[in-house]
């Protein structure tokens, strides 16, 4: 029991551990605000052993790309990867909405979003279609990999 506690407590340089592990969002967008006590931090695009802290701030909202905006705007928008860490002495609490489609919305990148640079990235799908293959896997799985479109319907929605 003392191993595991020790083992808890090195897990980070604060002693902090994990509340909400790590993710995107499935959404198009959500809104974020939290009390005065910090715990949401954010991936590093380029190094995933990176974590960087929001500021905590309440009069703030955190607004956060979800993976059907990263969907609809063809990659430009990118769906952050985020966790939030519990602090070992302050209670931290967040009230968050989240923008969802309707269930049998058709997502699919815009055509203004499709280039002969950046070709369709993604397959046309629903939302109730994302939710349920989401619903099936971990937290931590990156689910828009599985919509990424065939190179050859790639053109399909290029102006
Ligand atoms: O509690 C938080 O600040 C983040 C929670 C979260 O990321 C989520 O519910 O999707
Ligand atoms: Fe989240």
């Amino acid at each position: 029991m003392a191993k595991l506690r020790e083992r808890l407590k090195n897990k980070d340089d604060k002693g902090s551990r994990i509340g909400f592990g790590e993710h995107s969002d499935p959404q198009i967008l959500t809104l974020l605000r939290s009390n005065e006590v910090e715990g949401l931090q954010i991936q590093s695009f380029s190094d995933s052993s990176v974590w960087t802290t929001v500021k905590a701030d309440p009069s703030a909202f955190f607004i956060n790309v979800g993976d059907t905006l990263q969907a609809m705007t063809n990659g430009r928008f990118v769906s952050v990867r985020h966790r939030a860490m519990l602090d070992a002495h302050r209670k931290r609490m967040s009230t968050i909405f989240f923008a969802a489609p309707s269930l049998q919305t058709l997502i699919y990148p815009l055509p203004e979003m499709v280039t002969h640079d950046n070709p369709q990235r993604y397959r046309p799908y629903t939302w109730a279609e994302y939710k349920r293959i989401m619903y099936s896997l971990r937290l931590a799985t990156n689910r828009l990999e599985l919509f990424v479109s065939d190179s050859k319907d790639s053109k399909a929605f290029m102006r």
